[in-house]
């Protein structure tokens, strides 16, 4: 197992109301699995992404990625846990504009003090298929291209977790499509796990198991029908 979230709840406070963004939620994700994170705005998605990666902590529960337990790291250690654990990838890419491709996948590669970043960087935008593009800078690069280096920036420190964050969001369907392959071809291929937020029922359809998020609780999907209408008619 590479998760495992026991009865896990958060809240904010928004002025002087309090929202429950998370409410008892209990959920464990075992390696190799591609899991969609589905819901309605609001519901908790993004909430639970970021305690998963530990830029935010739960109130009560525990929370245990590779056997670590979240909640008893510090700030620092918790970056470190992010660096060396986790990739994320979100809606909007958030690459760092004055940086070329190569610099924002070098990037955490340079925070955390590695040999060879160049190389590895180099090896990661192969990966997505930008070898030609290295050396443009974000605003230069298509929405797709932006999400490619974003997912070689993810991946260049080999993470056996990708939370993504509403990745299709700002693509139009082809390269929804194009991103999402990359996406398979990296669990495929490499064994990554990914925990992908989503409204996108391309990416529902593609994952290995879609968990439903309401109201900051975990809800049992519908059951599909059985039989079609046309079956049912027939
Ligand atoms: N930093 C914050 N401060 C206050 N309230 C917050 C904060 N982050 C999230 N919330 C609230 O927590 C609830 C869950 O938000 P969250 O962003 O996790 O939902 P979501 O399912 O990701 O939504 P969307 O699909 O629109 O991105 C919402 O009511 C939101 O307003």
């Amino acid at each position: 197992m590479l998760v495992e979230l026991e009865d896990v709840s958060k809240r904010y406070q928004l002025g002087n109301l309090w929202v429950d963004a998370l409410r008892g939620i209990n959920l464990t994700i075992e390696r190799g699995e591609f899991l969609a994170v589905k819901g309605p705005s609001g519901s908790g998605k993004s909430t639970l992404l970021n305690i998963l990666s530990a830029l935010d902590h739960c109130d009560s529960g525990s929370v245990e990625i590779e056997g670590i337990n979240l909640s008893a790291l510090n700030e620092h250690q918790c970056s470190l846990f992010r660096r060396r654990h986790i990739g994320i990838v979100f809606q909007s890419f958030n690459l760092i504009p004055v940086l070329t491709a190569l610099e924002n996948v070098i990037y955490p590669l340079t925070l955390s003090g590695t040999v060879n970043a160049k190389a590895r960087a180099e090896k990661a935008l192969e990966a997505v298929g930008l070898e030609q593009l290295m050396s443009q800078r974000p605003t230069q690069l298509s929405g797709g291209q932006m999400q490619r280096v974003a997912i070689a920036r993810a991946i260049v420190s080999q993470p056996n977790l990708i939370l993504a964050d509403e990745p299709t969001a700002n693509l139009d369907s082809v390269t929804s499509e194009s991103i999402m392959s990359l996406m398979k071809q990296l669990n495929r291929e490499q064994g990554v796990t990914f925990v992908i937020a989503t409204h996108d029922n391309y990416v529902t359809g593609l994952a290995s198991r879609v968990i439903t998020v309401r109201d900051g609780e975990l809800v049992e999907d519908e059951p599909s029908p059985p039989f079609t209408l046309q079956e049912a008619i027939a």
